[in-house]
């Protein structure tokens, strides 16, 4: 039985297309009010794993549950609790953006506002125009306004920013965490690591099918993987050293006067992850170890290092 305070709980679940098998023993939950990135490369699984969750498709094994049902045996009033912005959507109709959202608006007992929506996703201007006649980023916009419309407790966005520009983007995490301050539980995929960065709580990291890391989103990785890095020119030559106190070198540094280009670099969540994709898929390899700040900026670079030792850069 589900705890009031969990709004998925997925256990073992696997999935096999034919022959292919697309998820394999992957358990985590996700809590009520709580912003989940599930993040990984292509075909990693992770829309087969929101689709099962939605409903859509069937698992081949495991258990799941979505705000207290088997998505298998959920029925319209469970589904009217989701809002679902799938990656793909399908050939928009000869509907105005505003008439779109009125006729879902009706499937629902609490919606929205169709002008608050329209606004939230910032499509006033284009709220009487065709959704046909719409750029792929404004349409993009009415999937994600269609996804909120009914007021969900749980909302599932699969690649919600594709196709947005950088201006959309940023309204959007607005828009986002405005949902999250109102207590929606949200399942995010994003190949975009500082949108999961900046709306995620907790991470899961899913490779071939598997769940490979999952923690707070300021943890994934582990302590090893986010050591800063301390980088400066001495002569014209770029210095840097990985360095758990780097406030310390700083001022060590600094002593002899302001040193030239100095940068404390600290791992974000892109580089940890390329960092546990690599040790996935390279667990042997020269790539994989130790976990390091420097070179997950600089994949190319093939140095290995201890942590306290200071290195000489190619410029
Ligand atoms: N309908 C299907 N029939 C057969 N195989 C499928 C089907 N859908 C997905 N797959 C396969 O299952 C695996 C997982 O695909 P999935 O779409 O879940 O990945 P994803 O992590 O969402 O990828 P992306 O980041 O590219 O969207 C892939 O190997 C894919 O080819």
């Amino acid at each position: 039985m589900t705890e009031n305070s969990t709004a998925v709980s997925v256990r073992d679940l696997s999935k096999s297309y034919g022959g292919v098998t697309a998820l394999q023993g992957v358990t985590f939950d996700i809590h009520r009010g709580e912003t989940f990135a599930l993040l990984g490369p292509n075909g990693a699984g992770k829309s087969t794993t929101i689709e099962i969750l939605e409903g859509y498709r069937d698992r081949s094994s495991g258990h799941a549950e979505v705000l207290g049902v088997d998505p298998q045996k959920g029925g319209i009033a469970w589904k009217a609790r989701l809002g679902i912005v799938l990656q793909s959507t399908g050939e928009p109709g000869a509907v105005t953006v505003r008439e779109q959202l009125a006729h879902f608006a009706g499937f629902y007992a609490n919606p929205r506002p169709v002008d608050e929506v329209i606004a939230a996703v910032g499509l006033e201007e284009k709220a009487g125009t065709l959704i046909r006649k719409l750029s792929g980023g404004q349409r993009r916009r009415v999937d994600v306004a269609l996804g909120i419309i009914g007021r969900p407790e749980l909302l599932f966005l699969d690649e919600p920013t594709t196709g947005f520009d950088p201006e959309a983007r940023r309204q959007f995490w607005e828009l986002i965490r405005s949902l999250k301050a109102e207590g929606t539980s949200i399942l995010l995929t994003t190949h975009y690591l500082d949108e999961a960065a900046q709306l995620g709580d907790r991470a899961g990291i899913i490779a071939d099918g598997r769940l490979i890391d999952i923690g707070r989103i300021d943890e994934i990785g582990g302590p090893d993987a986010r050591v800063p890095v301390v980088r400066w020119r001495e002569s014209g030559v770029v210095r840097e050293q990985r360095t758990t106190a780097p406030g310390l070198l700083v001022a060590e540094l600094a002593r002899d006067g302001e040193p030239d280009g100095l940068e404390v670099i600290r791992p974000s969540l892109e580089d940890v992850y390329l960092q546990l994709i690599a040790d996935y898929e390279h667990p042997e390899s020269e790539l994989s170890a130790p976990r390091d700040a420097h070179r997950a900026t600089h994949p190319g670079n093939p140095d290995s290092r201890s942590d306290s030792a200071e290195e000489e850069v190619p410029a």
